[in-house]
């Protein structure tokens, strides 16, 4: 049987680390602050934004809350996204995507200060990322790495395959995996061959948005599995989220995540410790997360 990575258990122990950080900055009279911005009404953005608030009030940061008509106009959130940019109480600002049709995401994002970009979104945080120099990570990729992190001790050389090209989690976490000298192979809609590919991989990062994909002839025996997908599929009256690895398969993984509780809860602690790592950057302070400036 594979070992079972319980991202839920882990993602309450960064929580844990993102409060006694906090606590520790108070003494200092700094509360960290971030912001989210929510346009329109899509039901399931309403949840995650729900929990990121109230996780946010729960580690002892400020949380700031803007929620516009999905009929806003792009100016009114760039407008926005520059009042928050020199609000100093505000360390992160997130807005949730998907953003409506008739607003550019790009537009928006690259109006964001990328100091306090704790989504990674940002053009310079991405420049970042891909020459491995110290811009904010962006959070699911950063929650991969934690939790890859508690079974692999040394990832020299290791095979890592990721599913998906996205630039949210595909790209950014083969950028993570590279950066610790994996090889690593890219695949997506196009790819072919994709089970011999996988059949390759120690370490195997889906992030393909279909449910069952992977399947357990695909796993080379041992193979680490980390499952970014959610998505929701009917089961008798109601529904149910799983992800893209059918996990009743995946017995001779050496370790996987499961859906619900694996990548999804450390998606949002690694917002709250971006949001910390931000603050301690920006208003130049010594912390755990970040040394002092030079
Ligand atoms: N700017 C922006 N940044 C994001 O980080 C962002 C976003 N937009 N838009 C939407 C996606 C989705 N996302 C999730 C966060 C947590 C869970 C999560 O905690 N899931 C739980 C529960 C799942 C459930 O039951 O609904 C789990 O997997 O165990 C899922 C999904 C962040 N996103």
């Amino acid at each position: 049987m594979a070992v079972l990575i319980d991202g839920a258990k882990i993602a309450a122990g960064v929580r844990q680390r993102v409060a006694d950080e906090a606590a520790r900055l108070a003494t200092q009279g700094i509360v960290p602050g971030l912001a989210v911005v929510l346009v329109g009404e899509d039901p399931a953005s309403q949840i995650y934004v729900r929990s990121k608030i109230r996780q946010t009030k729960a580690a002892g940061l400020a949380s700031f809350e803007h929620r516009l008509p999905a009929t806003a106009a792009q100016e009114e959130l760039l407008d926005l996204v520059r009042v928050l940019n020199a609000d100093d109480r505000v360390d992160g600002i997130l807005v949730q995507l998907p953003l409506p049709r008739h607003i550019d995401s790009d537009r928006v994002l690259d109006a964001i200060d990328p100091a306090k970009d704790v989504d990674g979104f940002h053009p310079v945080n991405v420049g970042r990322l891909s020459s491995g120099t110290g811009g904010l990570i962006p959070c699911t990729p950063l929650g991969c790495m934690m939790l890859l992190d508690t079974v692999i001790d040394d990832y020299r050389g290791l095979k890592a395959v990721v599913i998906g090209k996205s630039n949210i989690v595909g790209k950014p976490v083969a950028m993570l995996l590279l950066e610790r000298e994996c090889t690593v192979t890219v695949t997506h809609i196009a790819t072919r061959n994709l089970p011999d590919i996988v059949r390759t991989a120690d370490i195997l990062v889906v992030a393909a948005g279909a449910p069952g994909l992977v399947r357990g002839d695909w796993i080379r025996p041992g193979a680490i599995v980390i499952d970014v997908g959610i998505n929701r599929i009917p089961d008798g009256d109601g529904s149910r989220i799983v992800g893209d690895v059918a996990f009743d398969e995946m017995d001779l993984a050496g370790a996987i995540t499961p859906v619900p509780g694996g990548v999804g809860p450390m998606t949002i602690a690694c917002l709250l410790e971006n949001t910390v790592r931000a603050a301690e950057r920006r208003r130049a302070v010594a912390g755990d997360f970040q040394p002092v400036p030079a």
